[in-house]
């Protein structure tokens, strides 16, 4: 007979914990309030080591290759034990162009991604392309936001584009010395390329850091050589936040690409939303992230209605409990996996059904329904895919369940 080991094997794989560490629009650490009290003085320098700035507007040569000018870096920073400098590659997928600001380390696994060494790579999955789904317009009480420009379905593609500018995490710079090194990563950067990204949202309004004022309103994360940075998408920038969003993101790390998908049907002219924040969350939680950090109250239908959205989310929780409880006896049941994914669907969270599916998936294999269990396998990856792109891990589980759903652990586990 199978082997048992559920709680433990649950517990590794922490499949049940995923939504939680979903990689969200990330809201920059950089440029606080007081940035515009305090006007930036030349004293902020103070402790900053002398910088090297080496002519940025030369020649391109090999010697830099792929960079389009010399990098142009600071000294080594005491806390990192390295430089950081700005990597700008102006022919990057047909002339769009990219700035990079990070280690010399880094850029060059930057460098050695298949975004850089296999242009075929971006245009065969037609990165960068208009999609023609979408129009960027004004939205009342939130500027500007991207309006669906025909019907779509479940999957269609919205978005799919490169970051203008990507910048790693660090704490060693003062406001003003970042600016003046992310600024030239704008500057660098091909003309249509770099207005865009200037003409993007800020929070703040200051002038004097609007580099990194955009980077506060608009930027995601994305791992690379083992280090956090922050990418803007000019583009996908533009997309307003809802608590149950009609459309959701993954980004593919080795083409730097962030990919847009309809979660559900969206109607021509209805505005295209993603989240901010995890929709997974009690009401007063999500609002407060997205204050504290998107500096905007947000009204969207489930924060309007609280009451109800808490009391469902409430029973999500206890229905999820259960589910993944594996000691027995257990309430589990196929049914309560059912129900689960109708609170999703009500709640407009189609985007996250990836969670109830692999629940159904496992409740369904664990009274020995292997057909219907593999139905949900399958339900579970196309949404991962969705949501965490093709590299994750999260799809390995279901790929397992679905090489023979009676070899698997969970198979009958519950009528034993
Ligand atoms: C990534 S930008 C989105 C595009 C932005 N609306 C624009 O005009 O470019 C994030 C900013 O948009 C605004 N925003 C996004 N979602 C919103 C919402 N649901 N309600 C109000 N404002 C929102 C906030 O000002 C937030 O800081």
């Amino acid at each position: 007979s199978p082997s048992a080991p559920p709680v433990t094997l649950l517990k590794q794989q922490c499949w049940h914990e995923y939504p939680f560490t979903t990689s969200l629009l990330q809201s920059s650490p950089y440029v606080s309030e007081a940035d515009i009290i305090t006007p930036l003085r030349s004293s902020t320098f103070a402790n900053i080591p002398t910088v090297l700035i080496s002519s940025a507007r030369n020649e391109a040569t090999s010697e830099h290759a792929p960079w389009s000018y010399p990098p142009v870096c600071t000294t080594i920073l005491p806390h990192l034990s390295t430089q950081l400098c700005v990597y700008t590659n102006t022919s990057f997928s047909n002339g769009r162009g990219i700035s990079i600001f990070t280690t010399p380390s880094i850029a060059r696994d930057f460098a050695n991604l298949p975004a850089f060494q296999d242009p075929a790579a971006l245009l065969a999955k037609d990165v960068n392309t208009n999609s023609g789904v979408w129009s960027a317009e004004k939205i009342e009480g939130k500027g500007v936001g991207l309006v669906a420009k025909r019907n779509l379905e479940f999957g269609d593609r919205v978005t799919a584009y490169t970051p203008a500018l990507i910048a790693v995490m660090e704490g060693e710079l003062s406001t003003a010395e970042r600016e003046k090194y992310w600024r030239i990563a704008i500057d660098q950067l091909p003309k249509e390329t770099g207005e865009m990204y200037l003409g993007l949202a800020t929070v703040f309004g200051i002038k004097s850091v609007v580099v990194q004022d955009v980077v506060k309103a608009n930027s995601f994360q994305l791992d690379v050589g083992g280090a956090t940075h922050l990418a803007v998408y000019p583009e996908t920038s533009r997309m307003n936040h809802a608590c149950s969003p009609n459309a959701q993101y993954n980004i593919d790390p080795t083409l730097l690409t962030h990919f847009v998908h309809a979660t559900r049907p969206i109607e021509k002219g209805e505005e295209i939303t993603i989240s901010y924040t995890s929709p997974l969350d009690f009401t007063d939680a999500r609002q407060h992230h997205l204050k504290e950090n998107f500096f905007f109250t947000c009204s969207c239908s489930r924060c309007n209605a609280k009451d109800q959205t808490d009391k469902v989310f409430r029973q999500m929780q206890i229905y999820q409990n259960i589910l993944n409880g594996w000691d027995k006896p257990s309430k589990a049941t196929p049914e309560m996996a059912e129900n689960l994914i109708d609170l999703y669907r009500k709640e407009g969270l189609e985007g996250f059904l990836d969670i109830p599916y692999g629940y159904a998936a496992l409740a369904y294999n664990a009274v020995g329904n292997t057909k219907v269990a593999e139905k949900y396998a399958h339900a579970a990856k196309a949404a991962i895919l969705m949501k965490d792109g093709q590299w994750t891990n999260n799809l390995k589980i279901w790929n397992k369940l679905l090489e023979n759903p009676k070899d698997h652990w969970s198979y009958r586990y519950r009528v034993r």
